[in-house]
């Protein structure tokens, strides 16, 4: 068992607090994921977490015992990073025994730790290899077996596919979703800066922000319900649109006329209070759908990019502070310079006030 709870967590450099007022109750056999821009302190949260930098403020404990001055071995936890760090010179199964042999543990349990985890991470026939003899993937997979053999309580991850090439993230990404459903009774933390590998993975996500936690929830609740402007732009790709406008008639359902031209009906409840109520109308590229009359939005396509599978179709019209973007189902060709209507079903708008979604209210 491993529940952590981090309760007012902050980190500061000198004056400068680069993480504040974080609340995270982490439960057994969660993989959590930790996203966010580049800067945001994903890192050094997961660093806090291990013991590898000072936690300047509030409380973490694991399992109710608290945490912040317990040095780093003596957490039951155990870190993976980007950079594989295997010892060259050792094979393997001496790669992945060592941390056991300091520790003085019987070769007996050392055999049958170093053998169990070989066997979840498919590595029994490379045992008697060098570093030197394996994929970018495989070697990767030896840096997790270093863990698993100590059994700890707690995984951390800190981009731990960023190294591979394409194809060997997707494998490694499934080799890890199945490490998981093997070990239940572990908890994962996990930072990564690939949306697909959160998605995948977490069983939630925390999208960090401006030193602190923008919103905390599965992949389905972010995308499909986000808090606020942030992680509505920040989870799916390519991200939201949004449409600045004004609520024009409220209900069960909600019409906003947009500044732009065009108008929605957005399944969210309002009240007479939101009459007049300067909103920004979110849209998901994937949510647009072509119209044979004005409806959503009216553009020219000024980029078409076709990926195969889907076509994004990209507008910009005078005084839009970003393009918009349509992701149509197949190949449209021929679209560009042309003028297209989009419409959205109701149920897929999102809209915010202020930044902050009107469902959270
Ligand atoms: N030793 C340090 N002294 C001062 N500031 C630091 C120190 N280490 C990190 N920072 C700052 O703390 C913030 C968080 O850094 P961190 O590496 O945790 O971000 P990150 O979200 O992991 O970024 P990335 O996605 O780029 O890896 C950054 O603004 C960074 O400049």
């Amino acid at each position: 068992m491993a529940d952590l709870k981090l309760t007012g967590v902050e980190k500061a450099y000198g004056e400068v607090k680069v993480l504040k007022n974080i609340d995270l109750d982490i439960k057994t056999g969660e993989l959590i994921v930790f996203v966010g821009p580049s800067g945001c302190g994903k890192s050094t949260l997961l660093r806090m977490i291990a013991g590898l930098e000072r936690i300047t403020g509030g409380n973490f404990t694991i399992d109710g015992v608290r945490m912040n001055e317990v040095p780093p071995a003596q957490r039951g936890i155990a870190m993976v990073f980007q950079s594989y760090a295997l010892y060259p010179h050792m094979t393997v199964r001496q790669n992945m025994e060592f941390a056991l042999k300091i520790a003085k543990k019987p070769q007996a349990e050392i055999d049958a730790a170093v053998d169990n985890a070989a066997r979840i991470l498919q590595l029994t026939p490379y045992l008697d290899r060098l570093p030197k003899a394996l994929s970018g993937g495989q070697r990767q997979r030896v840096a997790i077996g270093r863990a698993i053999v100590r059994d700890p309580k707690v995984y951390l991850f800190d981009e731990p596919l960023s190294n591979l090439d394409a194809a060997l993230r997707v494998a490694t990404r499934i080799e890890i979703a199945q490490l998981k459903e093997a070990m239940p009774g572990s908890t994962m933390i996990y930072v990564t800066h690939d949306q697909v590998e959160a998605m995948t993975l977490a069983s939630r996500i925390v999208v960090l922000a401006g030193g602190g936690i923008a919103q905390v929830g599965t992949p389905l609740e972010l995308y499909e319900r986000p808090e606020n402007e942030f992680v509505a732009q920040f989870i799916g790709s390519p991200a939201m649109n949004l449409l600045p406008g004004k609520i024009v008639a409220t209900g069960a359902e909600t019409r906003v006329k947009l500044d732009g031209g065009g108008e929605a009906i957005a399944a969210i409840p309002t009240g007479d209070a939101d009459l007049g109520l300067a909103v920004n109308l979110g849209v998901r590229p994937e949510d647009m759908v072509p119209s044979d009359t004005p409806a959503l939005y009216t553009g020219e396509v000024e980029i078409t990019e076709a990926l195969g599978e889907v076509t994004l179709l990209y507008f910009k019209r005078a005084g839009e502070a970003a393009p918009v973007v349509a992701k149509l189902p197949g190949i449209h060709q021929g679209l560009r310079h042309s003028a297209v209507h989009l419409t959205a079903d109701p149920a897929k708008l999102h809209l915010f006030h202020n930044g902050r979604s009107l469902l959270y209210r």
